[in-house]
């Protein structure tokens, strides 16, 4: 399995995301995050992806772990596990890197469109503050056939 982070800055005045730029996921709107290398927790990683990405830099007591999203596809591709946090204070200067163009958006007008598909799905529960656990699975043309999405308050 895979295993990435997933860190979405949320603030009263909006949420910070970021466009990636190059490689997996190239063009989408998508909050921080990416592979934990060799040694790291899950959180270490977060907080390092979270400031490669973006130039911000948070401390552990910043992140709030607020979901688990599992994704499976047709057989042969490896399955994915993503662990998604929240963070709502950090120290920096918001900077657009190699990879990521960081903006910030009203919660009111988040851009679907241009997201990951199921990001449409768990989102809505992410900015109600809810803890969830979702399972998506996709077919060969990337669509969702299945999904569960499990509330925990
Ligand atoms: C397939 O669906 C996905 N949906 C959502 N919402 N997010 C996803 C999906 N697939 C991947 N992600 C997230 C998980 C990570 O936060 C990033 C992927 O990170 P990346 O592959 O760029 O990992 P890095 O460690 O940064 O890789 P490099 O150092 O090789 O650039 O997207």
């Amino acid at each position: 399995m895979k295993i990435f982070t997933l860190v979405l800055v949320l603030k009263e005045s909006g949420i910070l995301l970021g466009l990636k730029k190059r490689g997996f996921g190239e063009g989408k709107w998508n909050g921080f995050g990416g592979k934990i290398e060799s040694g790291e927790s899950v959180i270490q990683a977060a907080i390092r992806e979270l400031h490669e990405e973006s130039g911000i830099m948070a401390q552990e007591s910043n992140l709030t772990k607020c979901g688990i999203i599992n994704m499976d596809f047709p057989t042969g591709e490896i399955p994915f596990k993503i662990h998604v946090f929240r963070c709502s204070e950090y120290k920096g200067e918001i900077l657009e890197t190699e990879e990521m163009k960081p903006q910030w958006f009203d919660v009111q007008h988040i851009p679907y469109d241009l997201m990951w598909s199921e990001a449409r799905i768990w989102f809505p529960v992410f900015l109600s503050g809810t803890s969830f656990h979702a399972s998506f699975s996709f077919n060969a043309l990337g669509d969702i056939i299945k999904h569960t999405i499990t509330q925990k308050p």
